[in-house]
C-alpha cells in the first residue's frame, strides 16, 4: 500500500501585513493615549513601525500584569523568547508579529533590547521589592530604556548635523545615553503614579533605602500613609525623575527632523504627570495622576516649538 508522507505541520494563515500594522495601531491607540498621540505627529513608515513595537512591548508586558498574568510562568517567557527569536528570523508566528517582522526589515535593529525586556519582565515574576535604586535602575533599563533604544532606530539620526566639512568625524553621534533616559523618566514616573494600584498587588517599586531615608515604614506604605515624611520621600523621588528628563531632552536635537516633534510630545505630557501628583498634594495611593486630553493637546504646539528651536 501507499505509504503517505505524515503531512505537515499545519501553519497557521497569518493576516497581511498591512492588516498587521492595523492591529498595531488599535493596542497602541486603546491602551497609550500618550504614546499614540505622539505616534500621530510621526510620518507614516515611522508611526506604523512604532505601533508594531508597542504591540510588542505591550504584549510582553501584559504577561506578568495583565489578566493572563496568573497563569505565567518563567517556562512562558521563555517561550515568548523564543517566538522572538523567530521574529528575528524573519518567521512571525502570530498575527500581531507579521507587522514587527516587517518593520525589521525596513529597520534592522539588535535583538537584545528585546531580549532585556522579557529579562525586565521576568523580574516581576519573582520580585516585589527593591533594595537601592541601582537595583531599580537595572529594572527600569529593562522595561523602559530598552523602548528608547528600539525607538530610536526607527526615529534615526540627523546625519545632516554632520556632513559640514569643518566636521572631522562624520559619523552622527547616536544619543543612546539620551534615549535610554527617557524611558527611565517614563518608567520612574509610571512608578510614581500607579503607587497605589502597586501596593494592592503587595509591590513597593520605591527603592527601601530611600524609604529608610525619610523614615518612612513599609507598613506606612500599605496603609497609605500622606504626611510629610512621605511629601519629602516623593519630592525625592520626582526630582530625580525630572533628572532622567534633563539628560533625555538634551539627545532630542540629535534625532532625524521629523522624529523630534512626537519625542518632545511624549517627554512633556509623561513629564506632566509629576506636576498633577504634586498637585495632588501627593497623594498617589487613592488618586491617579491623570492629564486631561484637552491639556495633552494644548501641550503639542508648544513640543512643536521645543522641536524647531532646541
Ligand atoms: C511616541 C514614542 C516615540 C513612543 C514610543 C512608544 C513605545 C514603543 C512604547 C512601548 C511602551 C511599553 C508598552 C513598554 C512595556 C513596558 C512598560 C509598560 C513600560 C512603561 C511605559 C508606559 O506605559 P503606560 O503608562 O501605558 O503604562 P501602564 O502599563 O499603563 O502602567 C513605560 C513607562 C516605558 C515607556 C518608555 C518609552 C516610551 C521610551 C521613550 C524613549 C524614546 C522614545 C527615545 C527618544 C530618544 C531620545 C534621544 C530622547
Ligand atoms: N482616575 C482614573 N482612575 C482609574 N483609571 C483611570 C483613571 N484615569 C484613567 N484611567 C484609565 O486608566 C488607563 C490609563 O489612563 P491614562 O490616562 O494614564 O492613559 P494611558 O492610556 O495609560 O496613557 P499613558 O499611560 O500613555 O499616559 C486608561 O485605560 C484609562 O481609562
Ligand atoms: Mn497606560
Amino acid at each position: 500500500m501507499l505509504q503517505l508522507p505524515d503531512s505537515p505541520p499545519r501553519m497557521k494563515t497569518l493576516v497581511s501585513v498591512d492588516e498587521s500594522y492595523k492591529l498595531c495601531r488599535h493596542l497602541t491607540a486603546k491602551y497609550a493615549k500618550t504614546f499614540y498621540l505622539g505616534t500621530l505627529l510621526m510620518s507614516p513608515v515611522k508611526r506604523q513601525s512604532i505601533w508594531s513595537i508597542y504591540a510588542w512591548c505591550r504584549r510582553t508586558d501584559e504577561l506578568v500584569d495583565g489578566p493572563a498574568s496568573a497563569i505565567t510562568t518563567p517556562e512562558t517567557l521563555d517561550l515568548w523568547e523564543q517566538q522572538l527569536e523567530s521574529i528575528f528570523a524573519g518567521r512571525p508566528l502570530e498575527n500581531y508579529d507579521v507587522a514587527l517582522v516587517d518593520t525589521l526589515q525596513r529597520f534592522p535593529m539588535d535583538i537584545q533590547p528585546f531580549r532585556d525586556m522579557i529579562a525586565g519582565q521576568r523580574m516581576d515574576l519573582y520580585r516585589s521589592r527593591y533594595e537601592t535604586f541601582e537595583d531599580l535602575y537595572l529594572y527600569c533599563y529593562r522595561v523602559a530604556g530598552t523602548v528608547g533604544l528600539m525607538s530610536t532606530e526607527v526615529m534615526g539620526v540627523d546625519s545632516t548635523l554632520y556632513t559640514a566639512p569643518w566636521h572631522q568625524n562624520k559619523q552622527p553621534y547616536l544619543p543612546t545615553e539620551e534615549a535610554i533616559a527617557l524611558g527611565i523618566a517614563n518608567q520612574l514616573t509610571n512608578i510614581l503614579r500607579d503607587v497605589g494600584e502597586d501596593a494592592k498587588r503587595g509591590r513597593i517599586y520605591i527603592p527601601l533605602e530611600d524609604l529608610e531615608k525619610f523614615n518612612y515604614t513599609e507598613q506606612d506604605f500599605f496603609k497609605g500613609v500622606v504626611d510629610d515624611r512621605w511629601r519629602a520621600l516623593m519630592r525625592f523621588q520626582i526630582e530625580r525623575a525630572r533628572q532622567f528628563y534633563t539628560t533625555s531632552n538634551q539627545g532630542i536635537t540629535y534625532l532625524a527632523s521629523d522624529a523630534r516633534w512626537p519625542v518632545w510630545a511624549a517627554s512633556m505630557l509623561y513629564g506632566q504627570i509629576l506636576e498633577v501628583i504634586e498637585r495632588n498634594d501627593y497623594d498617589v495611593f487613592s488618586r491617579r495622576a491623570f492629564v486631561p486630553q484637552w491639556k495633552k493637546l494644548r501641550t503639542l504646539p508648544l513640543a512643536w516649538m521645543r522641536s524647531q528651536v532646541l
